[in-house]
């Protein structure tokens, strides 16, 4: 058996990046420009298309008995009246459950259930210090709500796998936009 050894990695909070950087993976708005309502919006911004949120995977393998984390940061800014926000997906192996602890910023998570029966909805709070759990058979996605950047670790099995298609095609059954000055959940109009 080869023995997998021991690291350490460190959240700079100066230049909010991870170090080392490990595998770091970043996603502009042309990489989800059909997730946000507002196209005519996303058209103006594609022009620079601005990073919307990186992350940087520490190298562990994706095996059972491993936990997989990483460290994710969402840019602050809003794509029309809806704030920056993750992809979001749920694990190839739905029954695995995932840690967020937030380090910095303040956001939401939304997460909806993949079971067999009617999709339900749940919303969190995010802030510094907000140790957040995703049970097993929840999706999820984070959202950007404050004026700095959000930075959360995630923390998962080594086997879970990330599953996109089904939120690529359908998003989330709520979105997350700004109302008189406030985040506010409504009902995703596009959602089928
Ligand atoms: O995978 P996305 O929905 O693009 O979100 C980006 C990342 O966010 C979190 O930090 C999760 O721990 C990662 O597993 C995920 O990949």
């Amino acid at each position: 058996m080869e023995l997998f050894r021991p690291i350490n990695s460190y959240y700079d909070f100066e230049n909010i990046k991870m170090v080392p950087e490990g595998d770091l993976i970043t996603r502009n708005l042309s990489d989800m420009d059909w997730m946000y309502q507002d196209q005519e919006a996303v058209q103006e911004l594609l022009k620079e298309d601005p990073q919307i949120y990186r992350y940087y995977n520490v190298d562990i393998p994706e095996e059972e008995g491993h936990l997989q984390h990483c460290i994710s940061i969402i840019n602050p800014g809003k794509v029309g009246n809806e704030y920056n926000m993750t992809k979001g997906h749920f694990h190839e192996i739905k029954g695995t459950a995932e840690i967020y602890y937030t380090i910095q910023g303040e956001g939401m998570l939304f997460m909806q259930s993949v079971t067999d029966g009617e999709p339900e909805f749940e919303a969190l709070e995010m802030k510094k210090g907000t140790l957040s759990y995703v049970p097993p058979y929840w999706a999820h996605r984070t959202i950007n709500t404050g004026e700095e950047p959000l930075a959360f670790i995630g923390i998962y099995p080594g086997e879970a796998g990330h599953v996109y298609g089904e939120i690529e095609a359908k998003g989330f059954m709520k979105l997350l936009i700004e109302k008189d000055g406030e985040p506010t959940i409504i009902d995703n109009p596009n959602y089928k």
